[in-house]
């Protein structure tokens, strides 16, 4: 688990002292202090560090981010860290910001993004894995922008899922997953924060080059078809 953290002190710029940044300083000086001299004895070539690759997974409420973000894991082995999935399970452990989620889900609201990027870092630091798929996240520029500062690294891909309102509705309304988001009332609403708070993140990034914009009508399959060689394109450097 040390390797990972220490490996994303490469994308961390050198005057963050983010976290992450600070744990990756200390996790290289020990890792040299004390494996380093081990691996020497012993002979071995220490292999590099991995760089971390991180993926935003964007598009509207049902466009089908979790469904390709499962294929996508299958295909390529990414981490899939859904920041609705991290918010409900702090919900359902009755954690001591449980109830403002709980309400602020309900209302088809963002919940403030410090308490996101810390579920999401966690995630992060634990994860033996380099090759994230973020999902669902960043919804704000506030989300971005927490991220950016928190964790101190910029995605390398974001997907774009296209997808017609009336599409999102119907899915959503047959997801049939218990969630308390998923009626027509707070669709609605959530439809509405979407077009105004989180087109500006896609502007953001496809300003940056880095948006991959996917049409999100036909079959998963389909779908799939179009993202794969997004991923294809970038297996030399992601490793
Ligand atoms: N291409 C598709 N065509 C029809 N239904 C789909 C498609 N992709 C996903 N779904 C269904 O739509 C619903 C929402 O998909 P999901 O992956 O949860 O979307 P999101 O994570 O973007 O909200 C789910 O019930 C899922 O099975
Ligand atoms: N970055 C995020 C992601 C999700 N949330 C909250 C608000 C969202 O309406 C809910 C559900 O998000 P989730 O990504 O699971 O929803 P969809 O899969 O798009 O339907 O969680 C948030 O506040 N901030
Ligand atoms: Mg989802």
């Amino acid at each position: 688990m040390w390797r990972r953290v220490a490996s994303l002190s490469s994308f961390i710029s050198s005057s963050n002292s983010s976290f992450l940044a600070q744990a990756a300083c200390r996790l290289n000086i020990w890792e040299s202090l004390t494996t380093g001299i081990a691996q020497q004895a012993k002979g071995v070539i220490v292999p590099k560090e991995k760089t971390p690759f991180i993926t935003f997974v964007l598009g509207g409420p049902g466009s089908g981010k979790g469904t390709q973000c499962i294929k996508i894991v299958e295909t390529f082995g990414f981490r899939h860290l859904s920041a609705g999935d991290l918010l409900r399970r702090e919900i359902a452990s009755n954690s001591a910001d449980g109830a403002m989620i709980l309400n602020t889900i309900k209302e088809g609201k963002i919940v403030p993004s410090e308490v996101t990027v810390k579920l999401i870092q966690k995630e992060m630091e634990l994860s033996e894995n380099h090759k994230f798929l973020i999902d669902g996240f960043p919804r704000t520029e506030e989300n971005r922008i927490a991220f950016e500062q928190i964790i101190g690294v910029e995605p390398n891909v974001v997907l774009f899922f296209d997808c017609p309102e009336e599409e999102m509705v119907k899915r959503v309304l047959n997801r049939n997953q218990g969630r308390v988001d998923d009626n027509l009332e707070t669709i609605r609403k959530r439809l509405k924060v979407f077009e105004a708070l989180n087109l500006p993140v896609i502007n953001y990034y496809s300003q940056r080059g880095k948006l991959y914009k996917i049409n999100a009508i036909g079959t998963v399959d389909e779908i799939f078809e179009q993202v794969h060689p997004v991923f294809r394109a970038f297996e030399q450097v992601v490793g």
